[in-house]
C-alpha cells in the first residue's frame, strides 16, 4: 500500500511516526506535502520520508490519501488536487468539522471518502480514531483502512454526528490531560520534588489509571473510591477539586469543543 499526506503538521507527523514505528509501511511507501519548503525539509529530516510543496505529487500513485491540513485550508487544497484523484483511491480526511457531504461536494461525485478523527497519541502507538465512511467505500476498503488506522492505536466506526464528539473527547482531550499532568507536577515541585521526576510520576499515574479503566471494565467512580481511604489523604484532594468545580469545568470544556467543531 502507498499513502500520501496532503499537509504534514502535528497530526500527520504523529500518524506517520506511529505507522513507521510499527513497521506497517516503509518510508518509501509514504509521501507528504506541506505549505513551505522549510516545513517540507523539516518533515524529511524528522520522518525520513519524501516531502514536497507540490500537493499533486503527494497524491499521485497513492492508494490512500490523507487530507491533513487545517479545516480552513481544505477547500483550496481540494481544488488543487481534485483533478489528480481517481475514483479507486481512498481519501481519508482528518479535518475537524468537515462533513462527508461537504467533502463529497468538493471532490465531486463517486469518490471514496472516509471521515476520521484521530489524536496525537498516535505518535506512540496509543491513538484512538473515530471512523465514518461514505457510501462509495466498500466493506473491504473500510477493513483495510481500519487496519491502517489501528497500526497507531485503536480505531472504531461511529456515526457522523458522534464523530464531532470524538473530536472533543479523544481528539482535543490529550491537551487537557497534558495540562492536568503539568498542574499535578507543579504541585509536586512546590512540595520539593524535582521537575523531571514530577512529570514521570504524574504521567505514569495517569497512564496506569487510564489502563485500569480500559482493562478492568470497572466504573471510574468505583476506581476513585478504591483510592480514597476513610479520613485519608486523597479525599482531602477530592474535596478541593469538587470545590473548584473540576467535573463541570472538564465536562463543559468537552461541550465547548463540540460547539466549535459544528461552526467549522
Ligand atoms: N492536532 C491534533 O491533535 C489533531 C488534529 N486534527 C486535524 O488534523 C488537521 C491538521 O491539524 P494539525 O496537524 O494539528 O495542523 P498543523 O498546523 O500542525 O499542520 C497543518 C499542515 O498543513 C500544511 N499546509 C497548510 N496549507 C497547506 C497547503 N495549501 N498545501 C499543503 N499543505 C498545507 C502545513 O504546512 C502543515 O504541514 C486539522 O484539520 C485538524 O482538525 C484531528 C485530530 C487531532
Ligand atoms: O484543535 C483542533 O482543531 C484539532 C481537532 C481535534 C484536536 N485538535
Amino acid at each position: 500500500m502507498k499513502i500520501g499526506f496532503v499537509g504534514c503538521g502535528n497530526m500527520a507527523t504523529a500518524i506517520i511516526g506511529g505507522i513507521l514505528e510499527k513497521g506497517i509501511l516503509k518510508k518509501e511507501d509514504i509521501k507528504a506535502s506541506t505549505k513551505t519548503e522549510n516545513s517540507a525539509k523539516k518533515v524529511q529530516e524528522t520522518l525520513g520520508i519524501e516531502c514536497t510543496t507540490d500537493n499533486k505529487k503527494a497524491v499521485q500513485d497513492a492508494d490512500v490519501i490523507f487530507l491533513a491540513v487545517k479545516p480552513q485550508f481544505c477547500e483550496e487544497v481540494i481544488q488543487e488536487i481534485k483533478s489528480e484523484i481517481k475514483s479507486e483511491q481512498v481519501i481519508i480526511s482528518i479535518a475537524a468539522g468537515k462533513k462527508l457531504e461537504w467533502l463529497e461536494a468538493q471532490f465531486g461525485a463517486g469518490h471514496k471518502i472516509i471521515r476520521t478523527m484521530p489524536n496525537t497519541p498516535a505518535l506512540v502507538g496509543e491513538g484512538i480514531t473515530g471512523v465514518c465512511p461514505n457510501k462509495e467505500v466498500t466493506e473491504r476498503e473500510l477493513e483495510d483502512a481500519l487496519v491502517l488506522l489501528r497500526s497507531f492505536g485503536r480505531a472504531d466506526t461511529v456515526t457522523e454526528k458522534i464523530l464531532d464528539v470524538v473530536g472533543a473527547v479523544s481528539g482535543s482531550s490529550p491537551a487537557f490531560v497534558f495540562m492536568f499532568i503539568e498542574a499535578m507536577a507543579d504541585g509536586a515541585v512546590a512540595e520539593g520534588m524535582p521537575r523531571k521526576q514530577a512529570y514521570e510520576f504524574a504521567a505514569q499515574a495517569v497512564y496506569g489509571s487510564a489502563k485500569m479503566v480500559l482493562e478492568t471494565g470497572m466504573h471510574p467512580g468505583e476506581l476513585k473510591d478504591m483510592v480514597c481511604s476513610p479520613a485519608g489523604t486523597t479525599i482531602e484532594g477530592v474535596g478541593v477539586l469538587e470545590e473548584r468545580g473540576m467535573r463541570s469545568a472538564v465536562s463543559e470544556s468537552i461541550r465547548a469543543c463540540v460547539k466549535k467543531t459544528k461552526q467549522l
